[in-house]
């Protein structure tokens, strides 16, 4: 066991990043050839993998990294851990002689109300049982983009108190780039892509390629500005096993468009190659492979690495000191790190991936391996999506309702939604209009669900997209219709204009029909002909009704 926890409780997966970032970042600074031991001090672990609060006793010091969701609540993988931690009685630790100590970093959203609220209450919990905090409470806040900038300047901070707490025998660090994997080139077959013949149970690591049964764009805007699809999964059942309850997510992992992975193989100097087969393998043990061995660069970078990620300013202010000999590249890289609102403002903000940002300096300035990328981006992310089916009437199919996400100003696309379009154009082109595409994908449970044998009213607000979990509501109930007596359904739903972006029109017509008065629709439209009208103006307008 290592005396060193890194913890992390995730939803979709930026604390886990940062947590193993944490972790490859604090062994770098130890110099391990002069302290007795083998395998890294700092070991990562998902908060779910400890069994029992008491055992946080086992390590000497656990670095913490802690998202919130809800309402300020516990991600699913942190629940168990953090009930069982408010049962354990006042200073349990000191009682039992032990010195624990911690340091806590929170990811979350200044927009919520309850901002860090799960990071909060865990370092409530920790104090109170004599856990003893080392540090600043470091808060990185999504709201704002600036949760790389919070975590690097923490980070900072409290790797060097570390290492004066610890005594650590430090390494001396220069600019000097130092390679955390080995890559030969290889002229072997390539390990198969995500191995296709695992079967279930289907996960994370293990995704399910499921066949796309049908797509159609449900919006209908003459420029396309804001297209929003349907996009229904076939989850053959019998064969996988996958089930899934009305209100949970569905996970999908996309892959990088061919255009960006030829501006990222180019930027790397490996256009040329793409299709060479190689063997990279990590020396240390802090990173993990995250693609198959041996694999072509080509295919790494197509459904591996996160390659449009968004580029941090510490890591902006490396590659102009040691990747480039070009003066005007160095300087201009320099003046856009200068500080973080410049950053933020030229560069995140802009969500200039890191081939657009260098690509004006001009790629040939830059000596940049590939395995730099791979230290600093990393495993390409699953997004994930509210499911807009319900289970009850379709435990075969899943359906999801995505928004494209496309700025034209700065020419900005998300990376699933550029894999949508090129589906969509694919389907339009085909001669009898199918489709041919299996994404891989997985389902994520959550807490998001109807009340149980209620009868009381139940309301549903959302705006734009957000309608999807509430039409798989909403059907769930027409079909419970059938058998029992149902609640009755207020819908306050905002949209831009009715004739555009009125998502399933149709369909909640239908059901306003057959369910005769129990489903009433209130549409808000902030773009029409009238008035600007908010969901908020409807409630205040309707506030005295007996909900
Ligand atoms: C549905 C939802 C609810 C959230 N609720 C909160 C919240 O109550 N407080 C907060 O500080 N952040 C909240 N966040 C923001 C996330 O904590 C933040 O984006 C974080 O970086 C996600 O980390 P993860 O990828 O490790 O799950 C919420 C995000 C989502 C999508």
């Amino acid at each position: 066991m290592t005396p060193y926890l890194v913890c992390y409780s995730s939803q979709t997966g930026t604390s886990k990043k940062l947590a193993v970032d944490f972790a490859h970042e604090i062994e770098q600074t130890i110099d391990h050839d002069r302290i007795p031991t083998e395998e890294n001090m700092f070991e990562v672990k998902n908060i779910s993998e400890i069994e029992k609060p008491e055992d946080l006793s086992c390590w000497i010091l656990i670095c913490f990294f802690i998202s919130s969701y809800g309402d300020g609540e516990q991600c699913s993988d942190g629940e168990q851990f953090y009930n069982s931690l408010r049962h354990l009685e006042n200073d349990f630790f000191k009682k039992r002689g032990k010195q624990c100590e911690f340091t806590m970093f929170g990811c979350g959203n200044s927009l919520y109300d309850s901002y860090q609220g799960a990071a909060n209450n865990i370092q409530k919990e920790l104090s109170r049982l004599s856990f003893h905090e080392i540090g600043k409470f470091g808060k990185g806040d999504d709201g704002c983009n600036m949760l790389m900038e919070d975590y690097d300047e923490w980070k900072l901070d409290t790797i060097s108190l570390l290492q004066k707490l610890l005594k650590f025998p430090l390494v001396q660090r220069t600019n000097e780039y130092i390679s955390q994997f080995e890559v030969t080139e290889s002229d072997e077959a390539e390990a198969v892509l995500f191995d296709k013949s695992t079967g279930p149970p289907y996960h994370e690591d293990n995704p399910f390629f499921a066949r796309i049964k049908n797509i159609e764009v449900l919006t209908n805007n003459e420029f396309d500005v804001k297209k929003v699809v349907r996009v229904s999964f076939d989850l053959e059942q019998k064969k996988t096993n996958l089930r899934y309850t009305t209100g949970d997510h569905i996970a999908v992992y996309p892959s990088n468009s061919e255009s960006d992975v030829r501006s990222f193989l180019k930027l790397v100097g490996l256009w040329h190659k793409r299709n060479q087969i190689v063997r990279i393998i990590p020396v240390g043990h802090s990173i993990r492979p995250f693609y198959p061995i041996p694999c072509s660069y080509f295919n790494i970078c197509k459904y591996y690495l996160e390659i449009n990620a968004s580029p941090s300013r510490k890591m902006i202010h490396f590659i102009a000191n040691t990747f480039t000999e070009d003066d005007a590249a160095k300087q201009s890289l320099v003046n856009m790190t200068s500080n973080a609102e410049t950053f933020a403002k030229n560069v995140t903000s802009r969500h200039l991936t890191i081939s657009k940002l260098l690509e004006p300096l001009g790629y040939k300035n830059f000596n940049i391996p590939i395995t730099f990328f791979m230290e600093s981006f990393g495993k390409l992310k699953p997004r994930y999506y509210s499911i807009s089916s319900s289970s009850l009437e379709f435990s075969d199919m899943v359906d999801m309702t995505v928004s494209l996400d496309k700025d034209s100003d700065s020419h900005f696309e998300g990376v699933f939604s550029k894999e949508l379009e090129r589906i969509l154009d694919d389907k339009r082109t085909s001669e009898i209009c199918q489709i041919d595409t299996r994404l891989p994908i997985f389902m994520e449970t959550s807490k998001f669900r109807l009340p149980i044998n209620s009868k009381k009213p139940i309301l549903l607000i959302c705006a734009g997209v957000g309608v999807a979990p509430f039409r798989a509501f909403i059907r769930e109930i027409a079909l419970k219709s059938k058998n029992a007596e149902i609640s009755k359904i207020y819908l306050y739903y905002g949209l831009r204009r009715q004739d555009e972006d009125f998502l399933y029109f149709e369909e909640l017509n239908e059901i306003k029909k057959k369910l005769d008065g129990m489903l009433e629709v209130n549409i808000a439209e902030s773009r029409g002909a009238g008035p600007k009208v908010y969901v908020q103006n409807l409630l205040e307008r309707d506030r005295i009704q007996n909900w």
